[in-house]
């Protein structure tokens, strides 16, 4: 029998045997309760194991006689106040404790359901630990529902209902009043529990530890790439007051953290709108990458044709160019988290197969249009309907057709104190072409006298000359060349073309970068131009099989032999002296001699391009010449060679080796610029290195190197497997690049 204070009480005994029959209370919830008991109510409980339980009396603190309550002076009055005391306090706090065991349950049931991350963990700790420390003299009995609390840890979903329904703890209730409920809100109840438990604490995780980013300071209207995303995500339909923080939750921080920056690349091609070469392709990725770290990024490029994408955004502009007005207009699209806006004027139009052509009057003429307007695209041109401004704002300008725009930017704005703030970061992709002329060119880029001495060069070659490029480098905040090796030879007399004095000068603001590749358009796994004709995408699980269809496809499409077991050479680029065409001519009668197929692709200068129909008329069984500019077969020759030849005599970076060794096509290359940075020669010995480079540019070292890679190809099929996984396995994205590019714009910014 149980007593309290050594006297019957056997409604006392009822009130808890229902406690203790709970179907959801379990010893060791018991023992809890006990102990918690003993301190509070002059009574407790305990249980033997098999599980009978009885009350015990307690001393209590303040009591006369160390046992109970000081009701009256009749100790039968003073025993029934106790007793009724007890009773009460006895039924409030074993429902509450079923309330704390339920809450325990259901937090160890969400931790158990959720697989997400530390933050999570973190809010549950805190959840967990918040519970023993309720203020129970203060909490106000509560009612829960027994059977759906039992219930809720057989799925996480039935956590939702369960946190819905337990109630909140009031401490204004009074004992023994009816016990209130809670109801959760209408939009608690629309969210998912553990979405609750996430984005309450999340948020307060989140103000603490995410840096602040850079404010628009002079131009109130600029935003971050994440911010313009997150407009345009309200645009398109998440309406409503309710304000989801769940979305807040999962929307991770930009890559670039404090550095989110207002980036604007100025180049005169764009793929895949426009492309004669590599400058291209930089033009038409590297921009996607640094959206992709999250900054707000623009490309500004010449419309030369109608493109589909671009929109006409209404805005027209009027610049002097050589004492003439032009209009130029702006066309926009917004792909990939870019903003590429298209240059509009007479002079671009229907230069889309000339890019640089025409007489270099006329070249330079466009070219001058072309960067005075882009140094105001910021200012006019409103992309998702808000201008860029000028504040945290880099240009990145490439090569000699945009080396005017530092220059304009600082002989109009900020010798002027306008857009102070704004940096220009030059990009040497070729130095071999400089926008060289006699100095009365000068007239034509519309700047006052005393800029003059920036374009003014002497050489031995030029004499004394207009250099456009030279002013760019000396007034550009920062110089990147497109790889580490470049940035070394551009310094030599042989390599900088009449800059390395300068660029020797600019040492301290030179970097070199070694460019990305588009991993989108660059990839057998889904390249588009692989799935017509016999080809097919592949990988590097099904890279025999894949790379063998490819190569008989190529073979059949261009009316070679279709033979597996001949190796295929492919060549790709431009046809001038840098790619080493010439070198390629002095070696065909070796490689003629050789059971071997050669295909080239390239136009460009016409005694180049005459020599590959040679090459062709005279070995029709081995040789293919294709004169002209086809994407779709520098992607098929690329796919279905087995070696790519790159003889090239400099070369600043190359991305035709780092899109042959994705497709598992082995390069044998000159060991110059770029090519040196991202070959690293075969070491039969360690199995390793990506492919075969010489070093220098003859015909011999090519055909030496050819020997070998050949000679592996046939009688060493492991360590050729090998070479073409190796190539395959890197990762070759302008991601690494892209943050690389960050830090020069930091170090831009920062710089006065
Ligand atoms: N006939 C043809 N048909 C179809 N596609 C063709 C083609 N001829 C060339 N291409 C394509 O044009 C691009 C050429 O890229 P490269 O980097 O080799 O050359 P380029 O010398 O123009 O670029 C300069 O800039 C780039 C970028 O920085 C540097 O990598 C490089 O070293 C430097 O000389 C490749 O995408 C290639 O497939």
């Amino acid at each position: 029998m149980a007593s309290v204070c050594g006297f019957s009480t056997p409604i006392i005994e009822r009130k808890c045997r229902n406690v203790l029959t709970s179907p959801t209370l379990s010893p060791r919830k018991i023992e809890n309760l006990a102990v918690f008991n003993g301190s509070t109510t002059g009574v407790s409980l305990f249980f033997n194991k098999g599980q009978h339980w009885r009350f015990k009396p307690v001393p209590v603190a303040g009591s006369r006689d160390g046992v109970g309550g000081t009701a009256g002076d009749d100790p039968d009055d003073s025993l029934q106040a106790s007793i009724e005391k007890s009773k009460k306090v006895l039924a409030l706090q074993s429902d509450f404790f079923q309330l704390i065991a339920e809450r325990r349950k259901m937090v160890s049931s969400i931790r158990s359901h959720t697989t997400d991350l530390d933050e999570d963990d973190i809010f549950l700790e805190q959840k967990d630990k918040s519970l023993p420390d309720v203020d129970l003299t203060s909490s106000s009995p509560v009612r829960t529902d027994e059977d759906k609390n039992a219930s809720i840890l057989s799925s996480s979903s039935r956590v939702t209902s369960a946190m819905e329904e337990v109630p909140e703890i009031r401490p204004s209730d009074k004992v023994g009043d009816e016990p209130e409920v809670d109801l959760p809100s209408e939009k608690a109840s629309n969210l998912d529990s553990t979405q609750q438990l996430k984005t309450t604490d999340s948020k307060a995780f989140k103000s603490d530890v995410l840096p602040s980013f850079p404010s628009s300071s002079s131009y109130p209207a600029r935003v971050t790439a994440a911010e313009n995303e997150n407009s345009t995500k309200s645009g398109s339909g998440v309406v409503g007051e309710v304000h989801d923080p769940a979305v807040e939750v999962e929307k991770p921080p930009p890559l670039a953290g404090a550095n989110v920056m207002n980036i604007i690349l100025v180049a005169a091609e764009c793929a895949p709108w426009s492309k004669t070469g590599g400058l291209g392709d930089v033009a038409g990725s590297l921009p996607k990458a640094l959206a992709r770290r999250g900054h707000r990024v623009m490309v500004v490029a010449p419309r030369y044709a109608d493109y589909a994408e671009p929109q006409y955004i209404g805005v027209q502009k009027k610049y002097k160019v050589d004492g003439q007005d032009m209009e130029v207009s702006y066309y926009h699209a917004y792909i990939d988290g870019v903003d590429f806006v298209f240059m509009d004027t007479a002079m671009f139009r229907h230069m889309q197969s000339d890019i640089y052509g025409g007489k270099r009057q006329d070249i330079l003429k466009r070219m001058v249009l072309f960067c005075k307007a882009a140094v105001e695209v910021p200012w006019y041109v409103p992309c998702g309907g808000v201008c860029y401004g000028d504040g945290n704002l880099v240009f990145i300008a490439n090569d000699w057709h945009t080396a005017l725009l530092p220059v304009y930017l600082k002989a109009f704005y900020r010798d002027n104190g306008l857009m102070s703030f704004t940096r220009s970061i030059l990009v040497i992709h070729n130095i071999a072409h400089q926008g060289r002329g006699p100095l009365e060119d000068f007239r034509s880029v519309g700047l006052p006298d005393h800029y003059l001495d920036l374009f003014r060069l002497y050489d031995p070659v030029g004499g004394e000359h207009f250099n456009i490029f030279a002013a760019g480098l000396k007034t550009a905040d920062r110089v990147v060349s497109v790889s580490h090796g470049y940035a070394w030879e551009i310094k030599t007399v042989e390599g900088g073309w009449g800059l390395h004095g300068i660029i020797n000068e600019s040492d301290w603001k030179l970097q070199g970068i070694v460019n990305g590749i588009d991993t989108e358009d660059w990839n057998p796994q889904n390249d588009v131009h692989l799935r017509s004709d016999g080809y097919t995408n592949y990988s590097i699980e099904t890279l025999q099989t894949g790379k063998a269809q490819c190569k008989a496809a190529l073979q059949k499409e261009l009316g070679l032999p279709v033979r597996e077991e001949v190796p295929l050479i492919g060549f790709i680029g431009r046809l001038d002296q840098q790619k080493g065409v010439d070198i390629i001519a002095e070696a065909i009668p070796w490689m003629m001699d050789q059971d071997l197929q050669l295909v080239m692709l390239g136009t460009g200068r016409q005694d180049l391009e005459e020599l590959l129909r040679q090459f062709e008329a005279q070995h029709r069984d081995k040789v293919r010449g294709w004169v002209g500019f086809s994407v779709q077969t520098a992607h098929r020759i690329t796919a279905g060679s087995d070696i790519l030849l790159m003889p090239s005599r400099f070369e600043p970076c190359g991305l035709n080796q780092l899109y042959a060794m994705c497709y598992g096509t082995v390069p044998v290359v000159h060991a110059v610029g770029g090519l040196r940075d991202t070959v690293q020669p075969f070491n039969p010995f360690e199995e390793s290195g990506l492919g075969w480079t010489f070093d220098s540019a003859d015909a011999s070292k090519l055909i030496h190197a050819l020997e070998n890679c050949v000679l592996t190809y046939r009688d060493y099929k492991e360590s050729w497997d090998g070479l073409r996984r190796r190539g395959m396995m890197q990762d070759l994205s302008w991601d690494n690049a892209a943050q690389k590019y960050e830090e020069v714009l930091v170090a831009a910014k920062y710089q006065w």
